[in-house]
């Protein structure tokens, strides 16, 4: 079983938290490989059973400038099939909380993609046990979900 793990950070608590999950994975003996979103290649997904994107949020719940290419060419491919799981980094003070996320998920299901977990949203503002406890949820709900894994696999 292979997962790819696709994410942007700009001031690093998404890589934190890519960092987290990919090593929750690895302890489950799942093999992960990670590329920024700059250099990910929405093509390359269906060579992986499942893909996890990250992404923190800009502007007004926005997807940021270096996802922006990157979710403009998964917007153009048929993801049928194709098994994901979301989280990202905001801050709750703005209107619209990990906005990016959402438009991502919207994206995904657009394109006929499937999720298999919740989405997973981390406040920028919680301490380290807060998150992991978040990381727990998120990697125990991958990782009870992976009867769907084999079936697409
Ligand atoms: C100009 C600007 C706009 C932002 N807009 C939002 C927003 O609309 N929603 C949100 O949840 N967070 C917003 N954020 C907060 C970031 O998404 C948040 O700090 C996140 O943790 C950054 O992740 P990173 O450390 O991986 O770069 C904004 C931050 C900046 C600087």
């Amino acid at each position: 079983m292979s997962v790819l793990l696709v994410y942007a950070t700009l001031s690093g608590h998404t890589e934190e938290l890519a960092e987290l999950i990919k090593d929750r994975l690895e302890e489950a003996d799942i093999t992960v490989d990670v590329k920024e979103a700059y250099e990910a290649e929405p093509h390359e997904f269906a060579s992986y059973d499942l893909v996890i994107i990250g992404t923190y949020t800009f502007g007004d719940g926005d997807i940021p400038d270096d996802v922006i290419d990157f979710y403009e060419e998964l917007q153009q491919t048929d993801l049928t099939g194709q098994l994901f799981a979301l989280f990202g980094s905001g801050d709750t003070s703005y209107e619209h909380f990990a906005g990016a996320v959402d438009r991502m998920d919207e994206a995904i299901r657009e394109q006929q993609g499937m999720l298999i977990a919740t989405k997973m949203k981390f406040d920028s503002d919680n301490d380290i046990q807060e998150t992991e406890e978040q990381v727990d949820t998120f990697v125990a709900e991958i990782l009870d979900a992976r009867d769907q894994w084999q079936v697409h696999g």
